[in-house]
């Protein structure tokens, strides 16, 4: 056999094992969206024309003469099938093979792992997820694809059709022109598609903003046969023009959020948009979005982002990730440059003046467009910071210029506020600061138990003094960035001596002066005992209920941020802690009256105490717990 024998042979090949599962759960979940197949198939159509503009803007041959990029969508009622087509890019056989019988794409692990099997959630996750081409089967019983790609010859086209249940095929033909040419041959009970009008309706409401014409044929009423009759002739249904080219006022809130979906591959209407026309020095249109959902691969620093870029309305690439800042990687959308050269690459695009000026300038809208939210519109506010704060977060140490506005958006966990949700702002907390209090003062852990359980808290609690609670990971980097708000230094209640002087009186300064004095053996013996151990040993007025505590100096990594460095596999300096020790607690007060040979025990104890309760794992935890043990036993006894 030879090679070209090989090749002209059709052959039947399985779906990706993923491709199965995803075609049977988009059955069931989405039948009540069923249309939606329409606007997944004329967005590829759309993409597919765009990436045919963009190759031609070095190898214009690839037009073949025919440049007029378009849609079509036709019905056929004896045979009952729907068929969308183009005049893009096309497929090879390998790129069928490829784009119609695998999913590739980042995220899908994470897709797989959170289904439920809750119909409805499963629809919200599918729909997250991007259900592109594989929505025709909800409709349609049998799918086939003819397609050629642009540049290749009219016998090198492919057939691909599958009835969705685990195969398909993929045999050689032929096809006169480029393009795709999808058919749905449609399932008993979906006539509702063979119709102009019904067709019609759905292109308009869901495909207006595609910015290519999408075709039919025009249609008469004949009154002899009392029916609609197709002419041979093709007419535009759609507007037809770039969307963000249209004055605002042009345009309604559903199609901004029927292109949203598009550009997004997403089901769901976006939370909020910015449209601007940037004239001066530098020219552009932006029209940027922010999702109401995290996208599964929103932590992947390296994953795609959103933005596409067009010059002069030429599509010249997806994610191009200059456009805006990593922080903002969640922001989806179109920026249209007037000033670029068409044939833009990704390494230009790193070192253009024109670039920046686009990035600063979005950068800018979408801070905006944040603020206004959380003013106008708290709740909506809420919503995005719980998708997207830990991102934002990365704003305060990655735009400097931009730190203070990035700043007044951030919201936390705090002890004046109900439960671990992020609802105060640094504003809200400094209106609420007391009299002589000049600090924001902040508690980091590894979770939100832990930090608002941290003993630390416990003076401030008396002292009805608000303390900011950070658990999230990303925050001990933000804190190194964003030392303070307003004049204000942010202050860990974890680190250093605890300066709350300028808060207490005359009366409370005296007493604690002599009680350091008259604990000044017991911290001498502690020190002793605890040698090396310990930085130091001191007496403390920061805690109420707890016996011990242990901090850091001021100018050290804090404990929590050590943890992730060395979770992280990285280098960490070793850092000994400081023990505090609370006066006027029972169990100092018992250490104080320990027989000489239980001493050390006892003060090792309350040390191995105090790194537990602030997270940290002890290095012989066994030994601990056996000294625990033998001294409850000796009280007992
Ligand atoms: N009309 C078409 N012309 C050329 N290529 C196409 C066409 N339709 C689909 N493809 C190819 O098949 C791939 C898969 O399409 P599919 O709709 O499943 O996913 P997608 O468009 O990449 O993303 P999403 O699922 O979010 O819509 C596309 O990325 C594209 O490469």
């Amino acid at each position: 056999m030879t090679q070209t024998d090989i090749h002209e042979q059709s052959e039947t090949l399985g779906f990706q094992a993923e491709v199965k599962q995803l075609l049977h759960l988009m059955i069931h979940s989405l039948y009540s969206n069923k249309e939606i197949f329409l606007r997944e198939l004329v967005s590829n159509a759309s993409d597919a024309c765009d990436k045919l503009r963009f190759e031609a803007i070095d190898n214009p041959d690839l037009f073949q003469g025919d440049t007029d990029l378009r849609i079509r969508v036709e019905y056929d009622k004896d045979a009952r099938t729907v068929t969308i087509s183009d005049n893009g890019i096309g497929m090879t056989r390998d790129e069928a093979i490829a784009n119609l019988g695998t999913i590739a794409r980042s995220g899908t692990k994470e897709f797989f792992s959170q289904l439920t099997g809750d119909k409805q959630k499963d629809a919200q996750l599918i729909g997250q997820f991007g259900v592109g081409f594989y929505s025709s089967f909800i409709v349609a019983q049998k799918v086939s694809v003819l397609s050629r790609r642009a540049g290749v010859a009219e016998t090198d086209a492919i057939l691909w059709e599958s009835d969705g249940q685990g195969e398909f095929s993929i045999s050689p033909v032929e096809k006169a022109d480029r393009g795709t040419s999808v058919t749905l041959y449609l399932r008993d009970g979906e006539d509702d598609f063979l119709g102009g009008w019904k067709l019609r309706e759905i292109l308009r409401r869901y495909s207006d903003h595609i910015s290519l014409p999408i075709q039919m044929h025009k249609e008469e009423w004949d009154a002899e046969k009392s029916e609609q009759v197709k002419k041979n002739e093709w007419e535009t249904v759609n507007q037809a023009n770039a969307l963000w080219t249209r004055a605002k006022s042009e345009v309604t809130d559903e199609q901004y959020q029927e292109f949203y979906k598009h550009i997004a591959h997403d089901f769901d209407d976006p939370l909020a948009w910015t449209h601007n026309r940037v004239e001066g020095r530098s020219e552009y249109t932006q029209l940027l979005f922010i999702p109401k959902r995290a996208p599964m691969d929103l932590w992947d620093r390296e994953g795609k982002r959103g933005v596409k870029l067009y010059v002069k309305r030429v599509f010249i690439m997806d994610d191009a990730e200059q456009l805006l800042p990593t922080y903002l990687r969640f922001v989806r959308g179109v920026i249209d440059s007037a000033d670029l050269p068409l044939n833009v690459s990704r390494e230009i695009l790193q070192e253009s003046r024109d670039v920046r000026v686009i990035r600063e300038g979005s950068a800018k809208r979408i801070l905006s467009l944040l603020e206004d939210m959380a003013e106008n519109k708290p709740e909506q506010y809420t919503e995005f910071w719980t998708q997207f704060g830990q991102v934002l977060k990365e704003g305060t140490g990655e735009d400097t210029n931009n730190k203070e506005r990035i700043a007044k958006l951030l919201r936390f966990a705090s002890t004046q506020a109900e439960g671990s949700a992020q609802t105060v702002s640094l504003a809200d907390y400094v209106s609420r600061m007391k009299e002589g209090q000049d600090k924001i003062y902040y508690v980091s852990a590894d979770s939100f138990a832990a930090a608002s359980n941290s003993p630390h808290l416990e003076i401030f609690r008396k002292k009805g003094l608000e303390v900011l609670l950070l658990s999230d990971r990303v925050d001990e980097w933000m804190l190194s960035y964003l030392r303070e708000f307003d004049g204000k230094p942010l202050v860990s209640i974890a680190k250093g001596g605890l300066d709350l002087d300028t808060l207490a009186d005359e009366e409370e300064k005296k007493h604690q002066a002599e009680v350091a004095e008259t604990f000044k053996p017991l911290v001498e013996r502690l020190q002793t005992a605890l040698g090396e151990k310990v930085k130091e040993v001191r007496v403390t007025s920061r805690l109420v209920d707890s016996p011990a505590c242990v901090v850091v100096d001021e100018n050290e990594l804090s404990p929590h941020l050590l943890r992730m460095l060395q979770a992280a596999g990285q280098s960490a300096p070793e850092v000994k802690p400081i023990l505090e020790i609370n006066p006027e607690h029972a169990l100092v007060g018992r250490l104080q009256a320990a027989p000489e040979e239980d001493f050390s025990e006892w003060a090792l104890l309350l040390l191995d105490q105090a790194m537990l309760a602030e997270g940290a794992a002890l290095a012989e935890p066994a030994a601990f717990v056996k000294r625990m043990n033998r001294l409850l036993l000796n009280q007992t006894a």
